[in-house]
């Protein structure tokens, strides 16, 4: 049987890890949160779904990250998930690789773009990616996460999974198997599509929500936020057609229509209406990572986010002044220099 360990048990590692446990795969969760841990451990984890969905509550098996050298008494891991932060990526690559299997893969479930970093300590060869596509989630307290969006579908794939260099392989047919246990998840010959487009979708909202405070549902009903997230997701897709990429439709927008807003008021408009199409059925819980992690006084993945479409909207010569500014705030929030607030809009842009 397929041995799987899952770097990071937080609301992405703990809903994919939970899901492969029920379904009986041989899977080890491995997390630096010791009361997560032993709640796991004593109670199971709990993962309750909007309206039921991707709901579960099953036994699983969970390590402290200082546990993790136990496994060198067993069989080793066929694959490794990393679902760690951004900034975590590398020491969470180190730390599992001596445990893995000579044949063994390691896949990133994250936003951002990690798979250089993962490569560059465990193999090229190694490497293969996932897009969580549709899953909005957190993990409220130790051994509990609670999904805040709707499953995915055969249309929209809640999860996209490939290699590096697009080639359709039996060990990404086994990933795609393994992850269809927790939503629908297609195979991607086009990673670096899909990894720019989430990207797109978390460059617009992830940054506004932390700077400003405001949930999901708040950011896009507010004029001003929603006008910011436009303006960054337009930019953003520029810096992505610059770099040659062939972006993936995600999160219910239309990205031509979306590329053309900032200069075209007829796109704007189209693309407003179908951001304020889905506002009203946003669960008002639902907040994205980086506006858990600023509630939780916790380091956010700006610098993998808008700093990333910033370093490389630069390189391209695409305007990305708002990514750096919306990056420049939140650096100043992490410091204390600043709190949370709608009134950080204006200034990001005028
Ligand atoms: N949440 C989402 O909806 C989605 C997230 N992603 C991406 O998945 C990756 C992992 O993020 P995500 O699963 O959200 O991370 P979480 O914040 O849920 O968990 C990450 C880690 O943070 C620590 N942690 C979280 N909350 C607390 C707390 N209250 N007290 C102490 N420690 C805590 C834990 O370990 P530690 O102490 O080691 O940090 C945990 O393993 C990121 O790249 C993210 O962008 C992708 C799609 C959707
Ligand atoms: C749910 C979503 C898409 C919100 O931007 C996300 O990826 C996150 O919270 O990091």
């Amino acid at each position: 049987m397929t041995r799987v360990c899952i770097v990071g048990a937080g609301a992405v590692g703990g809903y994919v890890g939970a899901h492969m446990a029920k379904a009986g795969v041989d899977v080890t969760l491995v997390d630096a949160w010791p009361e997560h841990v032993e709640a796991m451990r004593r109670d199971g984890l709990r993962v309750e779904g909007m309206d039921g969905a991707g709901a579960v509550h099953t036994a699983v098996r969970a390590l402290h990250v200082g546990e993790l050298q136990r496994c060198v008494r067993e069989q080793p891991f066929d694959v490794a998930f990393i679902a760690v932060k951004s900034y975590d990526t590398r020491w969470a690559t180190e730390l599992v690789l001596p445990y893995l299997a000579p044949t063994a893969c390691l896949v990133s479930l994250q936003n951002g773009i990690h798979e250089d970093v993962i490569a560059s300590v465990a193999g090229f060869g190694r490497v293969l990616g996932v897009s969580v596509s549709a899953l909005a989630a957190e993990l409220v307290a130790p051994g509990r996460i609670v999904r805040n969006s709707p499953l995915g579908d055969e249309k929209k794939a809640g999860m996209r999974v490939g290699e590096m260099h697009g080639q359709v392989t039996p060990r990404a047919q086994l990933l795609a198997a393994l992850l269809a246990h927790g939503d629908s998840c297609k195979l991607t010959s086009n990673l670096w599509g899909e990894r720019w487009s989430k990207l797109t979708i978390n460059a617009m909202r992830n940054g506004v929500c932390a700077l400003t405070g405001l949930t999901g549902r708040q950011r896009d009903l507010d004029e001003v936020a929603r006008d910011l997230t436009v303006r960054l997701g337009s930019s953003c897709i520029r810096v992505g057609r610059a770099l040659g990429l062939a972006l993936e439709p995600v999160g219910g927008l239309d990205l031509e229509v979306l590329a053309r807003a900032e200069e075209d008021r007829a796109a704007y408009d189209a693309i407003t209406q179908q951001i304020m199409a889905v506002a009203y059925s946003r669960s008002d819980a639902q907040r994205p990572s980086m506006g858990q992690d600023i509630q939780k006084g916790r380091r956010t993945e700006t610098e993998a986010i808008n700093g990333l479409v910033a370093r490389r909207g630069e390189e391209v010569g695409v305007d990305v002044r708002l990514h750096r500014r919306v990056n420049g705030v939140i650096g100043r929030i992490e410091r204390g220099e600043a709190v949370p607030s709608p009134s950080h809009l204006a200034q990001i842009l005028a």
